[in-house]
């Protein structure tokens, strides 16, 4: 017979545009897991940062405001919610103007340390309770390599930089309500984010040598999705299958 399926740690992680957060959210819900946006927390240090005058070029003040803050993040898949100081910042958090500085603020050191700390702690599940020993999606861009390095899945999420910036430039024609986004733009800007992501010192985004790497260009959301589901839903079994042998 086997084995009833073990609560999961899932680390996703990508570039932008490349699906991390539908996927995440959508596969935490069907399979009754939390679900943690850990550029969502990025984003509200930056916005309490732009809030409270403090000079985002200067690494040196970033730093030294990177305990101020708290931030608190929900992990229910359908409703996640963010806030900074108690402020709720789920929807600032979205602006071009937190955009643009988030990369600079996340590759300060004492940022990473501060919300890395957070995110292993809301993993752990130990700071809500009924938390503890639950499954959880994490999606990032660091977490497979240094958050969770023993995540009991990792996957690392593609696409062509056309098929992002298509992505993004139909999310921000929606929000505005204008004709055409600019494609190319949009697609210069990602190009930007991503390099800077990817080139800080701390913690770089990176896929995890043991992650899997699932290319979205031509895929779904849909597709993505079930692919998801299926990876978690196997790894979900394997760890239950290792539980009862060591119990054994
Ligand atoms: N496979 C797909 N096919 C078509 N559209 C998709 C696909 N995956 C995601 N999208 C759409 O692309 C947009 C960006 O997706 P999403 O926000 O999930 O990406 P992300 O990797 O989390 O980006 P970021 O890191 O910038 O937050 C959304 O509008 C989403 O609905
Ligand atoms: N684990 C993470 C998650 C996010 N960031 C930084 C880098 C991103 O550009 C920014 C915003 O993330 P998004 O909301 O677009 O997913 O946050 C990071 O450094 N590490």
């Amino acid at each position: 017979m086997s084995a009833t399926p073990a609560a999961v740690i899932v680390a996703i992680d990508g570039p932008s545009g490349t699906g991390k957060s539908s996927t995440s959210k959508a596969v935490a819900a069907r399979l009754g897991l939390r679900y943690l946006d850990t550029g969502a927390q990025y984003r509200a240090m930056t916005w309490w940062m732009l809030n409270n005058g403090i000079d985002v070029s200067d690494p040196s003040e970033i730093a030294a405001a990177a305990d101020k803050p708290a931030i608190v993040s929900g992990t229910d898949p359908q409703a996640p919610g963010i806030s900074a100081d108690g402020a709720d910042a789920s929807v600032p958090i979205r602006s071009q103007e937190v955009t643009a500085a988030v990369s600079a603020v996340s590759a300060v050191p004492e940022v990473r340390t501060r919300i890395t700390d957070l995110q292993r702690t809301i993993a752990a599940g130990t700071q809500e309770p009924g938390d503890a020993g639950t499954g959880i999606v994490v999606e990032g861009r660091d977490i497979g390599t240094t958050v969770l390095p023993d995540a009991d899945l990792k996957v690392f999420l593609t696409a062509s930089p056309e098929a992002r910036a298509a992505r993004r430039s139909g999310e921000l024609k929606s929000a505005d309500g204008k004709a055409h986004a600019d494609l190319a733009a949009t697609q210069q800007a990602l190009a930007a984010r991503d390099k800077a992501d990817s080139s800080r010192k701390t913690s770089p985004l990176k896929k995890a040598g043991d992650a899997v790497e699932v290319d979205t260009t031509e895929l779904t959301l849909e597709q993505v999705i079930e692919c998801v589901v299926t990876l978690v839903e196997k790894a979900s079994a394997d760890k239950a299958g290792r539980m009862e042998k060591a119990a054994r």
